[in-house]
């Protein structure tokens, strides 16, 4: 489903059809969302498809592959590297045929999360600095990057850079990210009602 609802997306940022056309593909698409909203999860249940301690995470804005949102990004590791992929559609433009900034302050972010979880210090992002040196093209395949520069008791600071697959030596975003480790009381107040659901 999540591959069907970007196509709808991308096709539905980028058409020029006739107003008549999309006004029937609108009643269309509501049609198809009426039933799925007949049983819906709450704010605290996760999706049943999800395993949060194993990190599969299905509706992730960033790497969901059933999220209509996500590009969706493949993440992998090599050695301390963490590696990600992805290809961003009309949606997510801001200048004209580039991405908006705030989708690669995205990317970094979970990139970033996803290099210190991986290396076993998993926390939140408190500090998220995006250096912005040049547009990142659309439709065009882009590489991430992201590893640990420090660890610091509770606080891990990561570094990461967005550049394309052909030119993966020149940065075109690049972030440095500070994460904490939750302490457990923080942990319960934050997450307790989820984590009592899921248990
Ligand atoms: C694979 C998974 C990938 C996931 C990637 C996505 C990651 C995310 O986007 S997470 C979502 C965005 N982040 C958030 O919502 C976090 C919001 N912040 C908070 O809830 C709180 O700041 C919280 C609970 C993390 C920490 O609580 P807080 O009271 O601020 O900090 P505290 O626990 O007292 O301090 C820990 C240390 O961090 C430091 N610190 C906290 N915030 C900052 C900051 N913004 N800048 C610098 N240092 C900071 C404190 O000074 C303290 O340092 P020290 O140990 O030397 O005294």
């Amino acid at each position: 489903m999540g591959e069907a609802l970007r196509l709808l997306i991308e096709n539905a940022t980028a058409t020029e059809m006739p107003t008549e056309h999309i006004l029937r593909a609108a009643e269309l698409i509501r049609q198809a969302a009426a039933p799925l909203g007949e049983h819906r999860r709450g704010r605290f249940d996760t999706a049943s498809a999800d395993d949060l301690l194993g990190g599969i995470r299905l509706y992730n804005p960033v790497t969901g592959e059933g999220s209509a949102f996500a590009p969706p990004v493949d993440m992998h590791r090599e050695g301390d590297l963490a590696i990600g992929t992805c290809t961003l559609g009309r949606a997510f433009e801001g200048p004209p045929s580039f991405a908006h900034g705030g989708v690669s302050a995205m990317l970094l972010d979970q990139m970033l999360g996803y290099a210190v979880t991986t290396a076993g210090h998993p926390g939140m992002t408190v500090r998220l600095d995006t250096v912005y040196r040049s547009p990142v093209p659309l439709y065009t395949p882009l590489r991430m990057t992201a590893s640990i520069t420090e660890v610091n008791g509770r606080r891990v600071t990561a570094t990461g850079a967005i550049t394309t697959t052909t030119a993966p030596t020149t940065a075109l975003v690049e972030a440095t990210g500070l994460f904490v480790a939750l302490r457990s009381d923080q942990a319960k107040r934050l997450f307790g009602p989820v984590l009592d659901r899921s248990a």
